[in-house]
Formats: structure tokens, sequence, C-alpha cells
């Protein structure tokens, strides 16, 4: 069993060099698909849930799949992830059903749409940590909203993100005050916004470094070279998944996702953690069209699942190919929980700004 916390696969990834894709999870099928691929790179894995996904599946049915894809791939390491966790209760239920790290985002309010000051955020994500922390479980933060820096709209794809105009200071972290939440929260990663968004829309043409702020991330990195930092909105909305999922009845319009190459240029200055969901959903949708189109009297389900799960599967190798996060697995020794916390207990897993700050 190799259920690992999160800060121990980003402090290994960055000792290699490496980037971490988290992906998120809903069902079974997801599941499989990714253990699956990363059993074929020898890939540690994030599977992460949503609110949304905690409620779609049950908290009981989640745990237990978690358990499951554990006992059928022994030598995957796992980290059980919440995201965009709202209120400090949905994280430490998270806990109680197993989750080895959470997000607390308190760059939104507990409705997870108004944009919040950073005072709350600090003082809620602070209060995560400790508490979870002590049980040797990890946290990530969020400061910045994530919105497009095209539109200078936040985003509400998914009925979470903050839907009016922000200013462009809003959209893009600032490393000081990173450096100033990660020093007073203890976060063990730090989630930042530079102009990527949730879901299939993120970009009308091919990013530039006016709408992908990449710059950003080097500046942060520079000023917290410790930190683990994360990239949310990642997916790159491949271009021949959206022609399978058009050519079949789908109608979604022109869009380009984060290329690629910039997050593995992303992950050159710091970035662990890449937290991708569009691209398997896309990946599965276009399947079930084809499916659907191209053999219309089939009714049996698993003709539909199976395709998907190949075509996500194969999603997830090329992200843990190019992330570098293959052939790392098996270099894993996973640290028991309860030693975690005696870490975090005795200081060794402070943030280096905080103990440098405290000297
Ligand atoms: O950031 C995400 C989950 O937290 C997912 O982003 P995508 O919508 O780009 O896959
Ligand atoms: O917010 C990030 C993910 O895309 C999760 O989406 P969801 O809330 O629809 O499950
Ligand atoms: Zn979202
Ligand atoms: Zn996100």
């Amino acid at each position: 069993m190799a259920r690992i916390t999160l800060r121990q696969l980003l402090d290994h990834a960055a000792e290699r060099g490496y980037g971490v894709p988290a992906f998120n999870i809903n069902n079974m099928e997801q599941g499989l698909a990714i253990l699956e691929a990363a059993k074929a790179c020898d890939a540690a894995v994030i599977l992460q849930a949503s609110r949304g996904a905690r409620s779609y599946a049950n908290d009981i049915m989640l745990a237990k799949m978690m358990e499951a894809l554990e006992l059928m791939y022994p030598d995957i390491p796992i980290c059980i992830h919440q995201d965009h966790g709202n209120t400090v209760s949905t994280c430490l239920s998270a806990i109680q059903h197993g989750f080895t790290s959470v997000m607390m985002d308190g760059s939104l309010k507990e409705d997870a749409k108004t944009p919040a000051d950073y005072a709350y955020n600090a003082g809620i994500t602070a209060e995560v940590a400790r508490l979870a922390h002590m049980v040797g479980v990890s946290v990530e933060g969020e400061l910045g909203c994530l919105g497009s820096l095209e539109t200078g709209h936040g985003e509400a794809e998914d009925g979470h993100g903050f839907e009016g105009v922000l200013d462009r200071s809003q959209l893009l972290t600032d490393p000081d005050e990173a450096a100033r939440f990660v020093a007073e929260t203890g976060v063990d990663a730090l989630a930042v916004a530079i102009g990527t968004s949730h879901g299939a829309y993120k970009f009308t043409r091919k990013p530039t470094g006016e709408v992908l702020a990449m710059d950003v991330i080097e500046k942060i990195h520079r000023r917290l070279p410790d930190t683990h930092i994360v990239m949310h909105g990642s997916s790159s909305v491949p271009e021949e998944w959206q022609e399978v999922f058009n050519a079949h009845g789908g109608a979604m319009r022109e869009t380009y996702g984060v290329p690629v190459e910039e997050i593995v240029r992303g992950i050159r200055f710091g970035v662990r953690k890449v937290n991708i969901d569009t691209d398997l959903r896309l990946a599965a949708t276009a399947e079930f069209r084809r499916v659907a189109d191209t053999r219309r009297d089939e009714f049996d389900p698993r003709k539909f699942l199976k395709p998907a799960m190949d075509a996500m599967a194969a999603v997830c190798k090329a992200r843990f190919e190019a992330f570098g996060t293959a052939g790392n697995a098996s270099r894993i020794k996973v640290i028991p929980m309860s030693d975690m916390a005696k870490r975090y207990a005795n200081g060794s897993l402070k943030p280096q700004t905080a103990r440098s700050q405290a000297a």
C-alpha cells in the first residue's frame, strides 16, 4: 500500500527536477485509466477530487475506490488530494476519508465565487495548515484569482470561480506577497494565478507571454526557490481531441489550452503540480461521441467506456513522459503520515522563508 503525501511527492519531484500531473477523478473509469498509465510509465500519481466529485460519487464510494486502486497498483505511490476546498470543514472531512493532501482555496470566499482579501486567505489557509500538519497531511494554498488576461474576466466555467471583471494585479500573483503568504501560512505548495483558467475555453489563440504569464512563475521561483508551485487550469485542450469531438456531432468552438511546452518550461522554474481535468473529460467524451456516431446500434456502455479509458490513459502517459514523472515512482520510499506529522512538529518541514525570517 503506497498512499503518499503531496509534500513528500513534490519534495522528490523538486530534488529530481520533474513535475507531477494532478488528475481530477470522479469515477472508476478515470481511476483505472490514470493508474494503468502510471503503471506503464513508472509514475507516481496525484488523484484529486473536487467538492463536485465528492458529491457526485459520494465520499464513501470515492474512499473505497482509492483503496481498491492502492490494492490493484501496490507499486505506485498515490496521493489523494482535495481540489479547491472552500472551508476548513471541507478539508477536515476529506482527511477523515483518507485524503493525504488538501487544498484550502482561500483566494475565494466560502461561496467559491467571491474574491477574498489577503487577510481572509492567509488566516483560513494557516488554520488548515496548522490542523492538517498535526496529522501529517499536506496543504496547498492559492494566492491570486484564476482568470483570463485576454478578457480581464475571472473564470466561472464549472460553477466555481469569480464571474466579473478583475484587474491585471488580481489576475497575477505578486511574488513579494507570495513570499509573505508562504511564510505566514506554512503551506506545502502554492497555486498561482498567471492567466490560466479552468475548462476548455482558456485562450482564443495559441497563447503568448501577454496572456500566459510564465514570466511570473520565474519571478515567484526566484523569490521562493524552495516553494512547490502549482499550476491550475493546465489542460492543453489537444486539437486532435477537439477534432474527434466535433467530427462526431460535438460543438466545441475554436479554443486553445496551455501548451505542454510552456508547462515543461514552468517545471524548470519550480512548477511541481500541474492540474488537469478538462483534457481527460474531452478525450473521454470525444470517444463517447465517436462510438455513438459510428456504431449506432451499440447499447453496451462498456463499449463506450473502454475506448474512453484508453483515450484518457493515452493523455496521462503523454503528460507523465513530458513532465518527467515517468521512471520515478520506483525511486520513492513512502514516508508514513505519522512520520510526516513528527517532521512538521519538529519544524523540519517549515517553509525556508519562514525559517530564515524567524532566524
Ligand atoms: O485546475 C484544475 C483543477 O483544479 C483543472 O484545470 P483544467 O480545466 O485546465 O483541466
Ligand atoms: O475546479 C476544477 C476542476 O475542473 C473540477 O471541476 P468540478 O468542480 O466540475 O468537478
Ligand atoms: Zn474549477
Ligand atoms: Zn483548479
